[in-house]
């Protein structure tokens, strides 16, 4: 498998990321920002933590082929790997990024040993930044219990006590934006994330028929709601379906941070989420485990990984 950061520049688009005509993006100049993600500004995390990671990936993404061999991988039990196009593709396509998967809270030994010693500030500026992030996620989440009339620590515990993943999504320059995609169009499948999108535009969100763009605000982070937080509050907190657009100009970073109950949980619509405003429950209660299979199963496509859980009345 080669890493299209191994190649220093493309000139063309390789067959194997022409998707078929319907995958292709319709790429607009003038798309709208959009409001559909909620953007979070005076948050708390400091710029230097937020550029010293981002360059510290960055100068990953910039190694010598060799120097990254080592940690590619498919290995889902990987602490640390990178990876190009997404686990999710649907009947083959290839999508127009390499990305690292990291474990990344609670930091333990073991996992840090599995961290890249190169760049030489990667470790330290990944555990700062995951940290900041960590309790910022805390603080996201107590702010949407109490707006939803619950309890501060409603989501606190077994809810967003899983590991914490980080994506960090690498989009080399490509030579024609409209044949591919960056990332196909998915639903996170944890509670919550909290994206760094850099200044580089590329993030779409799904809005009715067509996709609007989420226009880097500098120094924001982007939250997106997942699939749990749909599904726990009975639809009243709808996950927005979002994808990536590449461009010709510059490279784009992102680095996600998805926060993820434990996987032993059981998971449904909250009793207390179960009211009039929301209706009747619209969700199955199933073992997590069940629903990581299903998203596996539906290619992370919205309407097919919820359909699988929806009570059909
Ligand atoms: O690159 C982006 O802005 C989107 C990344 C994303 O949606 C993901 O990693 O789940
Ligand atoms: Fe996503």
């Amino acid at each position: 498998m080669e890493l299209l950061s191994d190649c220093p520049v493309h000139t063309s688009v390789p067959d194997k990321y022409v998707l078929p005509p319907e995958k292709r993006p319709l790429l607009l100049n003038d798309e709208p920002s959009s409001d559909v993600a909620i953007p979070v500004v005076n948050h708390g995390v400091a710029e230097d933590v937020v550029q010293g990671f981002r360059e510290a990936a960055a100068g990953f993404f910039g190694m010598p082929a060799e120097e990254k061999l080592p940690y590619r991988s498919d290995d889902l039990s990987k602490h640390f790997r990178v990876s190009s196009s997404t686990p999710y593709d649907r009947n083959g396509d290839r999508y127009w990024l390499d990305y690292l998967k990291i474990n990344c809270h609670p930091v333990t030994d073991e996992h840090v040993r599995e961290w890249p010693e190169k760049p030489a500030s990667f470790r330290s500026s990944l555990a700062e930044y995951s940290a900041a992030v960590h309790e910022l996620a805390q603080t996201l989440l107590r702010l949407i219990a109490e707006g939803l009339g619950l309890d501060g620590g409603f989501f606190a515990g077994d809810l967003s006590g899983g590991s914490t993943q980080m994506n960090v999504n690498y989009y080399p320059p490509c030579p024609d934006p409209s044949l591919t995609l960056g990332l196909l169009p998915h639903c996170d499948r944890h509670l919550l994330t909290v994206l760094s999108q850099g200044d580089v535009a590329g993030l779409q969100a799904r809005h009715g028929g067509g996709w609007l763009l989420v226009r880097p605000i500098p120094g924001s982070f982007v939250v997106n709601l997942g699939h749990q937080m749909e599904i726990i509050t009975n639809g009243l907190l709808a996950s927005v379906e979002h994808r990536a657009v590449t461009n010709t100009a510059a490279v784009r970073l992102s680095v996600v941070t998805l926060i993820m109950r434990k996987m032993e949980c059981r998971i449904g619509p909250a009793p207390e989420m179960v009211n009039e405003a929301t209706g009747p429950a619209k969700f199955k209660e199933f073992e997590f485990s069940e629903f990581i299979k299903a998203y596996s199963a539906a290619a992370a496509s919205r309407e097919d990984v919820l359909h699988y859980f929806r009570i059909h009345r």
